[in-house]
């Protein structure tokens, strides 16, 4: 049966507005779910506090922070007077305490935001335009690196006068190339994204697009670098502070430690205040940042694919048995993926099929209704953070779930065979098709090279290739969209398996090609055997070569039968409506469009 383009089932426009509101509806600010994450709000908690004392200090702190009273030299904690004690030139501890808070906020905020405006505004330059501006920017930012940090700033004191301000001004263009580099990949990396070239048709300007899709991307990244940042200026004034370099005058924990440090002996606590301190600020730091980065870069629940042990979360009170002939049976499936909010919304839910040897399953249903992630399951191919929340996968008697990536291997490409929806993507450019197929093969069988070419011709002229020899010799480019296709499915039952699956194996190809492909496959599965699971959004494929369908809504299997009961006594309204909204070619619409009619009487 040939088959009309006009089959494809539509993707209801209603049910997808509803879907991006609710995801839309559902998503966090950024804020809260920090927040949520306790170590960043502890962390948060202390740093807000610390540097609220910084921010009151001209209020609370007793004196100023180099008023020295000779009679107190060394006074011990709790003088009348000095809380926290004071200092080998009488200086009150507890104000300069408060005071140094102030200049590490200050040199945290000089030093990440020079290090952010350079590296994100280069990063963005360097990653979206052209080859020149990213060479260029490339070598400004290599040669920064070269450079040797602390020495340097130790060795532009002169220049910068020892102001700590001017030296975490140059402090932040040291730090801007880890920044720089984050960002250039990260552009690099969605510049030639769909939805970028999409923003540029539509007109949109260079610096709107950096703007409003580039730079959303990169802003996690950024958020947690400059966590990080804050900390290694915080500890670098400190560092410089403590060797003496810079102004005495400026009261900062590294001066307080060295003070401290040479008396360590007379008055050990002079130490401890601004070495805790100090201590306390940049481990909040580096605690928030990781957190950020858990929170913002996502900590993903760990994959359960197959392979590993799924971790059964729920069980489904409706299982089914599983059908004693069945060559594969999937019971109460449940597959999930982090969302938003790092916690996972299943997108299969307890889906149950059963397919006996030499029978052809349709999975049909719309786009994003969770063909592809059961037919994926029962390979053992979801991507790593795919959860398989609940049920089982038995492939000929055997439980495929928790039997690891090797047993899958062992199962993939012999028992079990695979054809893809894009043909061409499936083949190695760099490779003659016949060696992709005999590489297969031999892995497969453990067949000679010679044996295995043999097949291999045998099997490409079984598949319908009028000159296999030329196909085998030919690099995927030289040949066409159905040859392709033709190639794979030869690949695929090669080995001869017991289970095929298609996932939409004619999506991708012509139309006079489809009717031929589906034609070698019904042929192929009665020659070979083999039982077939057809993942399909098109009625025209099921009625075509499928013995059952299995109408797949939201991740759950609504109705399911022979194909002939499916089309003639559909129970489910979902199935009704999807087949109503096959175009009978008996019944094609005579009445112009409802906007042509309005059109024209406007
Ligand atoms: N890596 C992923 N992370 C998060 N969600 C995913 C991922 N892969 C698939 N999904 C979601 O799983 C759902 C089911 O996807 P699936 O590919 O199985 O749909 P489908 O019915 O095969 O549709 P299509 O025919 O468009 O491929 C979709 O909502 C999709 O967004």
């Amino acid at each position: 049966m040939s088959e009309s383009p006009l089959n494809h089932l539509p993707t209801p426009g209603v049910d997808d507005a509803e879907h991006s509101q609710s995801v839309s509806s559902q998503r966090t600010p950024i804020w809260k779910k920090i927040l949520r994450d306790p170590q960043a709000a502890i962390a948060l908690a202390i740093l807000a506090v610390i540097f609220i004392f910084g921010a009151l200090t001209p209020l609370i702190a007793p004196y100023g922070p180099n008023e020295s009273n000779l009679s107190m030299v060394n006074a011990p904690v709790g003088t009348e007077g000095h809380l926290l004690g004071a200092d080998e030139s009488g200086r009150d501890i507890f104000s300069r305490l408060l005071h140094s808070i102030n200049t590490a906020a200050i040199s945290a905020l000089i030093g990440t935001s020079v290090a952010l405006v350079v590296g994100v505004a280069a990063g963005l330059i360097g990653g979206y335009f052209g080859r020149t501006t990213q060479t260029v920017t490339e070598w400004i930012f290599a040669l920064l690196m070269t450079l040797p940090g602390v020495l340097l700033l130790i060795i532009l004191m002169p220049i910068t006068g020892g102001d700590y301000r001017s030296t975490m001004f140059i402090f932040g263009f040291l730090l801007a190339p880890g920044i720089y580099r984050i960002v250039r990949n990260l552009v690099v990396g969605v510049k030639n994204e769909l939805y970028v070239d999409a923003a540029r048709v539509s007109g949109l300007g260079n610096v709107r697009i950096l703007g409003r899709h580039v730079l959303s991307v990169v802003r996690g990244p950024i958020i947690i670098a400059a966590a990080f940042m804050a900390g290694s200026a915080i500890s670098v004034q400190s560092g410089l502070a403590f060797l003496g370099v810079g102004s005495t005058e400026i009261p900062s924990f590294g001066a307080m430690i060295a003070s401290g440090f040479r008396n360590l002996y007379i008055a050990p606590t002079q130490f401890l205040w601004p070495s805790l301190l100090l201590g306390v600020i940049t481990a909040s730091l580096v605690l928030l940042g990781n957190s950020l980065r858990d929170t913002l870069e996502g900590s993903k629940p760990k994959a359960s694919k197959i392979g590993s042990a799924p971790e059964v979360v729920e069980k489904s009170t409706e299982v089914e048995l599983e059908d004693p002939e069945a060559i594969l049976s999937v019971l109460d499936l449940g597959i999930a993926y982090p969302g938003v909010d790092d916690e996972v919304s299943e997108v299969v839910r307890g889906v149950s099929l059963s397919l006996k040897p030499r029978e052809i399953l349709g999975l049909v249903g719309e786009s994003g209704s969770g063909k592809s992630q059961t037919a994926f399951a029962t390979l053992g191919l979801l991507p790593p953070e795919a959860v398989i929340t609940r049920g089982s996968i038995r492939f000929d008697g055997q439980e495929l779930l928790g039997l690891g990536d090797k047993g899958m291997r062992t199962l993939r490409g012999s028992a079990i065979g695979y054809i893809p929806q894009e043909p061409m993507s499936n083949l190695d450019p760099s490779f003659k098709v016949g060696a992709q197929l005999v590489e297969g093969l031999r892995s497969s069988s453990g067949l000679s090279r010679k044996e295995a070419k043999e097949r291999t011709l045998e099997l490409l002229e079984r598949c319908g290739i009028a000159d296999p020899e030329r196909t085998f010799n030919a690099y995927p480019h030289e040949i066409s969209g159905g040859m392709a296709q033709r190639v794979l499915i030869a690949g695929a039952v090669a080995s001869r398996p017991k289970l095929l699956i298609a996932d939409e194996p004619t999506t991708a190809l012509d139309v006079t090609v489809q009717a031929d492909i589906l034609d070698l496959l019904r042929d192929l599965q009665e020659e070979f055997g083999m039982a077939i699971l057809m993942v399909t959004h098109n009625f025209g494929v099921v009625a075509d070569i499928c013995d059952q369908v299995a109408v797949m809504k939201k991740g759950e299997i609504v109705e399911r039968g022979k194909t002939e009961r499916i089309f003639s006594d559909p129970q489910d309204p979902y199935t009704r409506m999807l087949l109503d909204s096959i175009l009978d070619e008996d019944s094609v619409r005579e009445d112009a469009p409802a906007q042509l009619v309005e059109g024209g009487r406007s």
